[in-house]
């Protein structure tokens, strides 16, 4: 994997004496979306802001496409954009104009075609000459994302870009994230979300009292991690589970009209066969069966429960 950022031993402590941050590794890949889960208080924004050079390092060493954010500082920072969890936009300018001067700031050449590719990507253009303080709270989040892409990075971060937003602006904002990795753009994004980071991101990580207990692919971890259910509609309701069928993870369904079977889906045999054979030989009729896999939601719980893996 090449790494585009990378993380070594990273620890902040704050100057209350509060360890926010006590030991993180991470190696973001060039042109993944991974997303950062944590409760509150986590640690998410700070690992962000350590990356991004606006929060000090206590201890351990971060680069940037090679580049150490604290030595190396501007050519680091100029590969990053930041969208931040609060909207900071001067509400008095135009939306082009405060794009185009976020770009300056950045010490790049002024470039309008760019500015105007990125306002339409965002669905902004039709609003560029309007006033900031005259948007609704999805436009003005929008504007933000356009002010951190303004200076053409190679990496966004996305700090809860959808916390408080309608369903609708939600799904857009997604649209948005798809386009712009779409264009090779690594985008690591914070969300107490979920579904989210099912939806969005290549890996997933989870953060807890300041360790980041795990970074899997999204489709490793739910496949490893989940849960599977198995649940048999009986013919005829029982009154209790018939001896011959017990075993670990089975329990009798509401009104007894149903066996159900909770089993690990990356066991090497899941005993559903025996199950299925056993309840054949008790002389029980199967009217149906269906199964359901345990979320993202409920590993996540459990992972920050439990601890580290
Ligand atoms: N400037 C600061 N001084 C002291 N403690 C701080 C400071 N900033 C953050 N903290 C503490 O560090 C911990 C991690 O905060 P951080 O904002 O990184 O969490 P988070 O995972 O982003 O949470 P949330 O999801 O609520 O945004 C919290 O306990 C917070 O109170």
């Amino acid at each position: 994997m090449s790494s585009i950022v990378s993380v070594t031993g990273l620890r902040k402590t704050y100057a209350g004496g509060f360890q926010a941050l006590k030991g993180v590794d991470l190696e973001i890949a060039e042109g993944e979306v991974l997303a950062l889960l944590g409760p509150n208080g986590a640690g998410k924004t700070t690992l962000i802001s350590t990356i991004c050079g606006i929060s000090t390092i206590t201890e351990g060493a971060i680069t940037v496409g090679g580049h150490d954010v604290v030595r190396d500082f501007r050519a680091a920072r100029n590969m990053i954009g930041l969208v931040p969890q609060e909207l900071h936009v001067e509400g008095f300018e135009s939306v082009f104009s405060t794009v185009r001067f976020t770009r300056g700031l950045f010490g790049k050449r002024r470039d309008d075609a760019l500015i105007e590719q990125i306002l339409r990507d965002l669905a902004l253009w039709d609003k560029r000459d309007e006033r900031i303080m005259a948007l609704s709270g999805g436009m003005k989040r929008r504007v933000m994302i356009a002010k951190a892409l303004a200076h053409e990075p190679r990496i966004l971060f996305l700090d809860e870009p959808t916390a408080g937003v309608d369903v609708e602006l939600r799904q857009s904002m997604w649209e948005v994230m798809r386009g712009l990795k779409a264009r090779g753009v690594t985008i690591i994004l914070t969300t107490h979300y979920i579904e989210e980071a099912e939806a969005m991101a290549d890996r997933v990580g989870v953060i807890n009292k300041g360790e980041l207990l795990l970074v899997e692919e999204t489709g490793t971890l739910m496949r490893q991690m989940g849960k599977k259910t198995l649940t048999v509609e009986l013919g005829a309701p029982l009154e209790a589970l018939p001896p011959a069928l017990a075993r670990d993870g089975i329990v009798l369904g509401p009104d007894g009209a149903s066996l159900i079977y909770s089993y690990d889906t990356a066991a090497r045999q899941t005993g559903i066969t025996d199950l299925l054979a056993d309840i054949r030989g008790a002389g029980l009729q199967m009217v149906d069966l269906h199964t359901t896999q345990s979320s993202l939601e409920d590993i996540f719980v459990g992972l920050v429960k439990g601890g580290r893996r």
